[in-house]
């Protein structure tokens, strides 16, 4: 695209939402065309720069003109995101976790017709993690395998959708699929260890930006894989990326790893 990308924010008003606000407005790659909130917000209508600056945070009313829409939002908001982007043909750049089942199906379908880039974790660091415990979890099949995350006290899902990635991806390293190999809980008597089962823990408090580690433990000794985000600016700036990426692409359901292939050339 010759001119700046029109970008949408939904959720603008979050933890994410204005993370992204904060570094847009100083990215020419850009132009912030509307910062997104639910139609009860008590943010409807105020500033959404904290500045006199024109920018109000607003819903989808006449939202025309926007090429791609950045949504760190919540199920409702990212429902709503993909309303305006199937109306409008808007390519969507998510990192919303936590979905139904309805509303996966809903974003696949999506992708046959307008761009969609999901991606669970934004960072540089996850996307490397990522690989790396699909290439473990492969070399060492006989290993016990678990997944621990830790996130801030208001994190609605869990477990975290960056772990439940690590989880396929770990699953797919051994030629599974992860639905056959979880086990989300464990409490009073579940008995000893099921082998090639994939476990989950979940720890929230405070404000714990993310972090993930994968266990594997073999007889008398242990890999440990982990990812510590000090920074939500990491995701903002990998959504970013992405949305410059996609403006413009043809429908289709697009990674984060196609943003990081690219870039490699
Ligand atoms: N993929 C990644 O790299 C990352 C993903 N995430 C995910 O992003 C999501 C948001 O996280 P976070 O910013 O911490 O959450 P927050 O709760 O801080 O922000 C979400 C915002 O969405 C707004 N919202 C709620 N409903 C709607 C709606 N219907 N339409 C538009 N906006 C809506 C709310 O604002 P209001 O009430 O004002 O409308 C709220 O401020 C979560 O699913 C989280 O897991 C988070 C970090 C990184
Ligand atoms: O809610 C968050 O904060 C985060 N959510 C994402 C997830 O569910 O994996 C990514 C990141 O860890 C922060």
């Amino acid at each position: 695209m010759t001119r700046p990308v029109r970008l949408a924010i939904s959720g603008a008003s979050g933890r994410m939402g204005l993370a992204l606000l904060g570094l847009v407005r100083d990215d020419e790659r850009f132009e912030l065309a509307r910062a997104i909130v639910s139609a009860g917000s008590p943010r409807l209508g105020k500033a959404a720069h904290g500045d006199l600056s024109a920018l109000r945070f607003t819903d989808w009313t006449d939202a025309a003109g926007v090429d791609v829409v950045v949504d760190f939002s919540g199920p409702d908001g990212l429902a709503a995101a993909l309303d305006h982007c199937e109306e409008s043909g808007a390519a969507l750049v998510t990192g919303t976790t936590g979905l139904s089942d309805a509303l996966e199906e809903r974003l696949t379908k999506a992708a046959e017709r307008i761009a969609v880039l999901r991606a669970a974790n934004f960072s540089l660091g996850v996307a490397v993690l990522t690989r790396l415990l699909r290439e473990a979890a492969a070399a060492l099949p006989g290993w016990d395998l678990d997944i621990v995350e830790a996130h801030h006290n208001r994190k609605e899902d869990a477990p975290s959708g960056t772990a439940l990635a690590l989880g396929h991806a770990a699953a797919a390293g051994r030629g599974a699929s992860l639905d056959e190999l979880a086990v989300y809980s464990r409490e009073g008597r579940p008995g000893a260890r099921k082998a090639g089962t994939i476990g989950f823990a979940v720890v929230r408090g405070g404000d714990i930006v993310g972090e993930h580690q994968a266990l594997l433990m073999g007889q008398g000794e242990r890999i440990e894989l982990g990812h510590r985000a000090t920074d939500r600016s990491i995701f903002a700036r990998g959504a970013l990326e992405a949305a410059a990426w996609i403006a413009g692409r043809a429908p289709g359901a697009w990674s984060i790893e196609d943003v990081i292939a690219s870039k490699r050339g």
